[in-house]
């Protein structure tokens, strides 16, 4: 079938970025669970680059709606505020299904709406795409390995989780959510993808979400110490976002349908890690050390032989390239609001402590 003549034209609209009109033959109309938060959000800027019709699925619990505003209004994109916990009917070809909170003091919060979030919410986004025979990738994690006795983790690797620590929320949502995917699969044919995503960076993080790269230059930016939980001995491999996307969108068009990593290989300690955040914000801020927190991963990297023979796919960004970014991201939000107070275990830890409290005296 030829293509459209236009299906290459750029329109400049009043929108952030240029959208390309494509053919009705190569438009997908595309569900974004989670959609209006970081890595979501940054994924629907390059879906509806390439022309997709795009809905956002949000409750907007962890997400924001100014992560979108620029394309309120587009022909081409919608917006729903909507808890996936709730059954919702909608056309559409294919479903990326991000949403969960994905930092550890947002998921240990409310740990049962996590756990919600993660098994219905994922039961009904798998419902739809069964009803409308729509492609689903879900956004597994490499919390699935858990603290990782292999090191660095393959896709074959069973995982090493604590079924009733305080992480165990989200990591077993995700295990649970891994399952419900390939019972899906099998059982009534569903299309499915899996990501296991591996720590993730850049502009649109919540800067108090908690999470080790804004806590980082959020202090170091404002002059305050850089908290480093435990010894710093931990390690983690830090990707930066748009690499990130690519990979998601690489997957979810390719035809390999077990699970993938989707990392950046590039590890580091926590302590080294704080360093170099000091380093390229050239802050006089120190580091110190907090007490650790409970089932803490202490060693993770992704082994992405799989992505790089199954979507051709390799990270393009260096952690400093995209951490100068990340830095002058931060710099502008700093701008905007003044100061920005960055929450750690503990203020999440009082709330559950209060919790506790509150029962016994009822
Ligand atoms: O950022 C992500 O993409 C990942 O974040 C979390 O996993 P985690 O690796 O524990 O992320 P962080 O909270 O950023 O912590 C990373 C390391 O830094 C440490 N940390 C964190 C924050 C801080 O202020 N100081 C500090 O030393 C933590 O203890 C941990 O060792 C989520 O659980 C993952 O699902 C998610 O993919």
């Amino acid at each position: 079938m030829k293509e459209a003549t236009n299906s290459n034209i750029k329109s400049e609209s009043v929108f952030h970025f240029p959208v390309t009109t494509l053919s009705p033959l190569k438009r997908l109309r595309i569900l974004v669970t989670g959609g209006a938060g970081f890595v979501g959000s940054n994924l629907v800027d390059r879906l509806m680059e390439q022309g997709h019709e795009v809905t956002v699925l949000d409750n907007m619990f962890t997400g924001s709606k100014s992560n979108i505003q620029h394309w309120i209004s587009h022909p081409n994109f919608n917006l729903i505020n909507h808890d996936v916990t709730d059954p919702i009917h909608l056309e559409v070809d294919r479903i990326f299904h991000l949403a969960c909170p994905a930092s550890p003091p947002h998921y240990m919060y409310n740990p049962i709406k996590t756990i919600k979030t993660s098994v219905m919410g994922t039961i009904n986004m798998l419902g739809l795409a069964k009803r409308v025979r729509a492609r689903i990738l879900f956004t597994s994690t490499s919390e699935v390995y858990g603290d990782p006795t292999e090191h660095p983790q393959k896709e074959t690797y069973w995982g090493h989780v604590n079924p009733i620590g305080p992480r165990a929320c989200y990591d077993e949502g995700k295990r649970v959510g891994e399952t419900m995917m390939y019972a899906y699969r099998d059982q009534a044919g569903v299309d499915v993808r899996v990501a296991r995503i591996f720590n993730t960076f850049g502009p649109r993080m919540n800067p108090s979400d908690g999470r080790v790269v804004s806590n980082f230059i959020v202090q170091a930016l404002q002059g305050r110490d850089l908290t480093v939980y435990g010894d710093g001995k931990a390690t983690r491999s830090f990707q930066y976002v748009d690499d990130l996307v690519a990979g998601l969108m690489a997957l979810m068009e390719g035809s390999y349908d077990r699970p993938v990593n989707i990392g950046n290989p590039d590890e580091y300690t926590i302590r080294q890690f704080a360093e170099l955040i000091q380093k390229l914000t050239k802050t006089n801020s120190s580091i110190v050390h907090k007490p650790s927190t409970q089932d803490d991963p202490q060693q993770r990297r992704p082994d992405i032989t799989v992505a790089s023979r199954e979507l051709a796919w390799r990270p393009k960004t260096s952690v400093k390239e995209g951490l100068r970014r990340t830095i002058h991201y931060f710099s502008h939000e700093l701008e905007k609001s003044g100061e920005i107070k960055t929450v750690g275990p503990g203020e999440y830890a009082a709330v559950t402590k209060k919790r506790h409290e509150d029962r016994r005296v009822v």
